[in-house]
């Protein structure tokens, strides 16, 4: 039924075998508009080795890919799982169970945490330094820990100059294009920036850490083949995805603003439009979103993309209102730095919402030039004036920073 599925060349001895997700549009709560791929990839030599596996469904999918090459699968020697994440190794024990290897490798938190999930599945754990034979190439490990998970590690394939880097440099985006000069820039740059806002942001010092070493590694990389999204082959990718990451980690502000906020009766959301509209005015590019239509990897895109955040939200039962809640939490876990803040919102009576706002912007260390702004059930045109007003203040501040 899945031979249909081919492998795709990659380099002479290198196939992408990996698995398209094309409907998949909640990944542990980012939402992936655009699909995912799994990425895995067969190397060719005197030892045929399997890099990485696909989420647990896909598994189908992968042995067909590595069939349309080499006929049986089970002529595969050795399995590389650079990262114990069940999207890349929901599929590895049925791969093992397929293959039979005579080794699997993986870091050794990667063995540790591949046994919590799945139990003994004989790995052999490698650290960073180590390197295998596999003919007339060489695998050589590189643990990458907290990049994102503890057990990350990235692998290099000497002969064709390829690193495969598991989660580091991809995207979540499916499509029949496996490499990057294949799709059109503005794509890349949102579905990459996307990625790294959610799954590296809290991270970034980390990044920057790994971008410094790199050189030093000494490693000739030619191609740089994660394990989501397209792969990176020509010398002005690699360069630009690198140039991308750097500018992510690094957080400096940008001269763009959002302006999140959740309503039940339009009162907050009169309030954001007044405010975005000073902002704008300002000369301050502007996305205002509305949180009952954009889930919070969208938002945090944005935020992690602008100098000036601001958040509003009415109070509900003496809390701020749920949807808000969610934003904050998850946009706190992803340590934004160098942002300008804003809190506003309406209550009926206590209150509380917008003063939970402005607390947890306190908490992430946003600067809060203009006070919590709240008014009380229905803003009047004073209360529409003096939001206007906040904008245009909040934006002048950005420019003044990112001058
Ligand atoms: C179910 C419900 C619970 C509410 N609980 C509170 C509350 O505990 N304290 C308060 O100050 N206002 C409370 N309010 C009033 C709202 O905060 C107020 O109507 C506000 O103007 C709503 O802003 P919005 O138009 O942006 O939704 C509540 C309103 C609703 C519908």
């Amino acid at each position: 039924m899945e031979e249909y599925f081919k492998a795709v060349k990659v380099t002479e001895n290198v196939y992408w075998v990996g698995a398209i997700d094309w409907s998949i549009r909640n990944f542990h709560g980012y939402e992936t508009g655009r699909g995912s791929t799994y990425n895995a990839f067969l190397v060719l030599d005197e030892k045929i080795t399997l890099i990485d596996s696909v989420k647990g469904p896909f598994v189908g999918e992968l042995l067909a890919r590595i069939r349309s090459v080499i006929g049986d699968v089970t002529k595969i020697d050795y399995i590389v799982s650079n990262h114990a994440e069940p999207d890349h190794s929901g599929g590895l024990p049925a791969t093992i169970e397929a293959i039979k290897p005579e080794k699997v490798f993986a870091s050794p938190v990667g063995q540790k945490t591949l046994t919590a999930y799945y139990g003994d599945l004989g790995i052999t754990p490698v650290k960073t330094g180590e390197a295998i034979s596999i003919g007339k190439g060489n695998i050589a490990f590189v643990e990458t820990k907290m990049l994102h998970w503890p057990d990350s590690m990235v692998t290099y394939l000497d002969s064709e100059k390829i690193l495969f880097s598991q989660d580091a440099f991809g995207m979540h985006l499916a499509g029949s294009r496996r490499f990057a000069d294949e799709y059109a820039p503005f794509i890349l740059e949102y579905e990459g920036r996307k990625y790294f806002a959610n799954i590296l942001n809290h991270l970034a010092p980390k990044v920057i850490e790994l971008l410094d070493a790199l050189p030093g590694l000494n490693l000739d990389i030619q191609m740089i083949a994660p394990d989501h999204g397209p792969i990176w082959r020509r010398p002005e990718d690699i360069r630009w995805i690198l140039d991308l990451y750097r500018d992510c980690a690094m957080q400096l502000p940008k001269p763009r603003a959002v302006v999140a906020f959740s309503t039940m009766w339009h009162s907050t959301e009169r309030l954001a439009e007044a405010l975005a509209d000073g902002i704008r005015s300002a000369g301050v590019e502007v996305k205002v979103m509305d949180l009952h239509v954009n889930d919070r990897s969208a938002v945090m895109t944005e935020v992690a993309n602008c100098g000036l955040m601001a958040f509003g939200a009415p109070t509900m039962n003496n809390q701020v209102f749920p949807d808000m809640a969610d934003i904050l939490c998850y946009v706190k876990g992803l340590r934004p730095k160098n942002k300008i803040g804003f809190a506003f919102g309406s209550y009926g009576w206590s209150g509380e919402g917008g003063k939970q706002i402005a607390a947890e912007l306190t908490a992430m260390g946003a600067e809060q030039p203009c006070e919590l702004f709240q008014v009380k059930y229905m803003p009047t045109a004073e209360d529409m004036k003096r939001m206007f007003e906040n904008g245009e203040k909040l934006g002048r501040l950005l420019l003044e920073r990112v001058k």
